[in-house]
């Protein structure tokens, strides 16, 4: 069958199994199923590298074998410590021994359907990035296994069939779902300037990296539907932004995304995943999300990386023939650099994005400490996960879920002495991490009894789980709805409150000096009556007034008296007006206002629709959990 052919009654909404379909189909030695070992041939521990960057006179630092790091502590040089990595690269280290040693085996897991991820950590300036991105005539990591991922990969089709729910599930495509998903790509390269000048560079990146190795896979997959997706998430300022977006129009903020939990398992809602069908183009959104990502100048790098960034390659996996389906993911994680404010001379903006990074590497060391010693008093302690959104994303891979290993980077000049010390001591800790094994496959049980009551157990299994998923979904929309909903509702009513008391407050006022000012008029008009040269004075002072006299008590002559009438009414009438203005503008806000307020009734309904849907549901799964629950007993 090719890949364009999917049957569409196999592949519906299903949840992944732990090993992929491909995974079957990796050459091993005594012809059983390939089923992979995270830990086995990396011991039970996380996999910390060292790479030390290129510096010159360097005598401090330097590696006595493999895996054995010295450094003498300056300024007396007397002590030395020692730190253990699972491999140091030198200074020497070329791109490609770094890739082949700590990455290469990884791809080959991921298409065998196990979730990887890569982390680099270090100070700033330590070479992170390059190690990461490296350049197009240096390639680094990223691009080395994006080139050995689709040289391994069958030929995709041109269209995705099937494609990763943010769950972890697989949803098949229909052919205008697909066709839009493709769009996507093409709209991005629209956006991206020059899209040829992206190809050169590519073309000059791939003449870098023809002795990549390529794996193989050698079984007939002919049926099995591949499909792959890549991401890429910036956390900058504790915010998660999506950096295959095009820009926003001007004025406009980035969108901010939310983490939402689903079993447990945190991950970026609304976060896009876009098909790729080549390296090309997966390389492409690689330099697109790189473009969109905060950098800016600091003393210790010209280029410094503001943020924590994640890209992410997702394959889909779906068979008619070999039964289930399977996400797996490769997370490559560049942690911001740790900087000490002192010597990063960082004021304003910087020294802010300084605060939150150190603040989130610092829960990040406190997770892996937490985790460290509840490994080894075999206790189970608190760990601050949702302290931050870095800890959030990687839980279950810093748990041992996943295979995890990371790359610690240093410069070893004389006067990174400190920060190198911080990185080394918390690589200390993170090496002593214990990665558990996975858990063996979960398959479907074919059951013994006949074929239909097989069926019906499976489909009632799937739309229960279907169920609880979407239950699960809506719980939490519901949730966060709510805080908000509840949130500006308070928002709304004290502002509305305010406005009121303002009104009232300004129109009393108003009022008042209106109520004095006649009152101090009258009195004057009483005065001048009696002494015309005081009131000649007073004629001088603007004073708003209404003139209640009668002509009979009135001495002064009639033209006077008219002329001060006439001009009190008239700024009078000015101020009336303009009391009348502030008060139509006042109830046109509190129109606004009602506007606004009718709006949040509808919303309130909306919610109160939801919480009814919820409601349903709930009693649905109960009812349908009674059923399973019935079947069972009468299968077995
Ligand atoms: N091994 C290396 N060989 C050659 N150049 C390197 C090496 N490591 C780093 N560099 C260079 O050093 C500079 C800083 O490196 P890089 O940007 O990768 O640091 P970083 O750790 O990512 O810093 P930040 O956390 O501030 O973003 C870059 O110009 C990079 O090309």
């Amino acid at each position: 069958m090719s890949q364009e052919e999917v049957s569409s009654e196999n592949i519906s909404y299903l949840n992944p199994r732990v090993f992929s379909i491909l995974a079957q189909n990796f050459p091993t030695n005594n012809d059983e199923v390939a089923v992979p070992d995270i830990s086995s041939e990396e011991g039970n521990f996380l996999r910390v590298y060292l790479r030390i960057k290129k510096a010159e006179n360097f005598k401090h630092v330097y590696a006595i074998n493999n895996n054995t790091l010295h450094c003498k502590v300056p300024p007396a040089n007397k002590i030395v410590k020692m730190y253990k990595f699972s491999k140091i690269f030198g200074p020497h280290a070329t791109q490609s021994e770094i890739y082949n040693d700590v990455v290469l085996k990884k791809v080959t897991k991921f298409i065998q359907g196990i979730n990887c991820t890569l982390l680099t950590y270090g100070s700033s300036g330590s070479g992170k990035t390059f190690t990461l991105q490296g350049t197009p005539t240096e390639p680094g990591i990223v691009p080395r296994a994006l080139e050995y991922f689709f040289q391994t990969l069958p030929a995709l089709p041109s269209k995705p069939h099937i494609k990763p729910t943010p769950s972890g599930g697989i949803m098949k495509l229909s052919s205008s779902e697909s066709a839009q998903e493709r769009l996507t790509v093409t709209n991005l390269m629209k956006h991206s300037g020059d899209p040829a000048q992206h190809f050169r560079t590519y073309s000059v990146m791939q003449q870098h990296l023809k002795d990549n190795p390529v794996g193989v896979i050698d079984d007939d997959i002919s049926d099995v539907h591949l499909s792959v997706w890549v991401s890429f998430a910036e956390i900058y300022n504790e915010h998660v932004y999506d950096l295959l977006v095009t820009e926003p129009k001007r004025g406009h903020p980035r969108k901010k995304l939310r983490m939402v939990y689903f079993n447990n398992n945190a991950y970026i809602k609304d976060l896009q995943h876009i098909n790729v069908s080549s390296a090309a183009e997966a390389y492409f959104l690689l330099r697109y999300g790189l473009q969109n990502l905060n950098y800016a100048s600091t003393a210790v790098n010209d280029h410094s990386s503001r943020s924590h960034s994640i890209f992410t390659i997702k394959l889909a996996q779906a068979s008619d023939s070999k039964s289930g389906v399977s996400v797996s993911a490769f997370n490559f994680c560049d942690l911001a650099g740790s900087e000490r404010l002192k010597k990063t001379n960082n004021v304003g903006d910087r020294l802010k994005e300084s605060n939150n990074i150190n603040a989130s590497l610092l829960v990040f060391g406190r997770c892996i400490h937490a985790v460290r010693d509840s490994q080894k008093l075999k206790n189970s302690q608190l760990m601050p996960w949702r302290e931050s959104k870095l800890t959030q994303l990687f839980q279950n891979a810093l748990l041992g879920n996943e295979s995890i290993s990371m790359i610690v980077c240093i410069n070893p000049a004389r006067e990174m002495f400190d920060e190198s010390q911080h990185v080394l001591n918390f690589s200390a800790i993170a090496k002593d991490v214990a990665v558990e094994r996975q858990q063996p496959i979960q398959r479907l049980k074919i059951n013994k009894f006949d074929k239909d009551s097989v069926i019906l157990e499976e489909d009632l299994t799937s739309s229960l789980e279907e169920l609880h998923n979407y239950l699960a979904f809506l719980c939490n929309e519901i949730e966060q709805d709510g805080l908000n909903h509840t949130e500006y509702l308070e928002h709304i009513t004290s502002t509305y409150k305010k406005m009121i008391e303002n009104t009232k407050k300004v129109w009393e006022n108003t009022c008042k000096d209106v109520e004095t000012c006649i009152e101090k008029h009258n009195q004057e008009l009483l005065q001048s009556s009696t002494s015309p040269i005081k009131s000649r004075k007073r004629k001088k002072m603007s004073v708003v007034c209404i003139d209640t006299s009668s002509d009979e008590e009135n001495q002064v002559p009639n033209k006077t008296k008219e002329k001060r009438k006439q001009k009190g009414s008239q700024e009078l009438q000015k101020q009336l007006c303009q009391l009348q203005m502030e008060r139509d503008a006042n109830v046109v806000e509190l129109e606004n206002l009602s506007a606004r307020n009718k709006a949040l009734k509808v919303d309130n309904e909306e919610y109160q629709a939801l919480q009814k849907e919820r409601k349903e549901l709930e009693t649905q799964t109960v009812i349908e959990e009674d059923i399973l629950a019935d079947l069972n007993r009468y299968l077995h």
